[in-house]
């Protein structure tokens, strides 16, 4: 087995070839990662444009008392041939374009209308209520930049330069595969105690959904060497990366790994490494196709996708990818399980008066099956395989989930 941190460099040195890119139509490409800069092609406004109902004013006039209305100006119409000249004033109301001429707008609870005039009751200092052309953004100004994801912010903005489909990154396949002849798929009868249900390949089916990949969803086959054979040559058709779980340990019908070895002839990175939970991952290549064969349990396999197979996930998007790590204050200690091991450990994980405090209340102890554990505002206590116990108040590494 190797540790940790040489682990993380096999990983990183794997040579991850970006998949392709795709236009979308806007309004579907909320959550994508943009694959190109959005450039205002345009100045907005382009045009000094009045941001009150009002009157279009020279502001020096102001101190004439009394100006002429000689027009109207409502949003959308073109304002051609208007011109305010000395001693007269546009009506012209929010969204409209300011007349030439004119360099205020007073808005209409300044003045009192007499007849075909208006009288100034309220100035207002010269430019007011004008926005000024490149107020929102100028011609040329990257706005949105390539690798960033799409939100509602990034919507609106495109939407206002008329970018009607953007250029994203197509979303990576990851097909995940559950192993194991004692698991229930969803809604299946069971007919014997020692069945279990299969939640790991939901729990990643949903971390894949959370970070940019189309999960291709293979269910589970039992511990069977040609049918886990099958399964997986049939993902490899498809996915850009083939997740397992179960099968990689030491036991009799722990096909898994001989299959990823001996049937599927892939490059094997690494098998095996000095963390817990997860210490019998295996990250393998096939081409340009990623193989990573998880433990069964549900909280190793959880914890191992988050390590192994995000990293790929996010380099296939072009995008990099880091654990998210913040320092926390332990309230209430911690015992190291191993002492030669990583290990992560889920722990609740909160923000107060600005720091990160977490603790262990409420978590379960017992193996790498409880899932529970994962509920709620959860992190994961990192520690190093030469560290030992933390005792409440210690600064502690914690990465962070949310
Ligand atoms: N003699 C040894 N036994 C075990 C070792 C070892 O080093 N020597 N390692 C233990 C560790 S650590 C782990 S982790 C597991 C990993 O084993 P496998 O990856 O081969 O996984 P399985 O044996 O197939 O399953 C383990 C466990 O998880 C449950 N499981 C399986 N699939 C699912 C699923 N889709 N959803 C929910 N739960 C699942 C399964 O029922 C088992 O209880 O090996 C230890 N043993
Ligand atoms: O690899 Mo296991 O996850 O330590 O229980």
């Amino acid at each position: 087995m190797i540790d940790f941190e040489e682990s993380m460099e096999k990983l990183n040195s794997l040579i991850v070839e970006a998949v392709g890119v795709e236009k979308v139509y806007l309004p579907n490409a909320q959550g994508r990662v943009l694959a190109e800069n959005i450039v205002a092609q345009e100045n907005s406004p382009e045009y000094p444009t009045s941001a009150m109902d009002g009157y279009a004013i020279i502001g020096s006039d102001q101190s004439l008392g009394r100006l002429e209305i000689i027009e109207e100006n409502p949003a959308g119409s073109d304002t051609e041939g208007l011109r305010v000249v000395p001693g007269t004033a546009i009506k012209t109301f929010t969204g409209a374009l300011m007349p030439e001429g004119a360099d205020t707008l007073i808005p209409i609870e300044n003045v009192t209308v007499e007849g075909g005039a208006i009288r100034i009751d309220e100035p207002v200092p010269e430019g007011f209520s004008v926005r000024p052309v490149g107020e929102n953004f100028k011609r040329g100004e990257v706005l949105v930049k390539k690798g960033s994801t799409i939100g509602f912010a990034e919507v609106g903005v495109m939407a206002s330069l008329n970018v009607v489909a953007p250029l994203v990154v197509q979303k990576p396949k990851v097909a995940i595969l559950a192993t194991g002849s004692e698991v229930l798929e969803l809604g299946e009868c069971s007919d014997n105690p020692a069945q279990i249900r299969s939640s790991n390949n939901y729990t990643l089916e949903a971390l894949v959904k959370q970070h940019g990949g189309e999960p291709v969803q293979m269910g589970s086959v039992h511990d069977e060497r040609a049918a886990i054979t099958f399964a997986m040559k049939e993902a490899l058709r498809s996915a850009d990366i083939v997740v397992t779980t179960g099968g990689v340990s030491v036991g009799d019908y722990d096909f898994v790994k001989d299959v990823i070895r001996d049937e599927l002839g892939c490059d094997v990175a690494f098998k095996g490494v000095l963390i817990k939970p997860g210490q019998h991952i295996m990250v393998a290549k096939r081409g340009n196709k990623f193989i990573v064969a998880l433990p069964g349990f549900a909280y190793s396999s959880t914890v191992t996708f988050i390590l192994y197979v995000l990293p790929i996930l996010y380099r296939l998007q072009g995008r990099e990818y880091t654990i998210p790590v913040v320092t926390a204050r332990i309230l209430d200690g911690y015992r190291k399980k191993t002492k030669n091991k990583t290990e992560f450990a889920a722990c609740n994980l909160w923000l107060e008066d600005g720091e990160y405090l977490c603790d262990f209340e409420g978590k379960r102890s017992g193996s790498s099956a409880i899932m529970t554990n994962m509920l709620g505002d959860v992190g994961l206590l990192w520690l190093n395989a030469d560290e030992g116990d933390k005792e409440a108040g210690d600064r502690v590494r914690v990465v962070s989930l949310k």
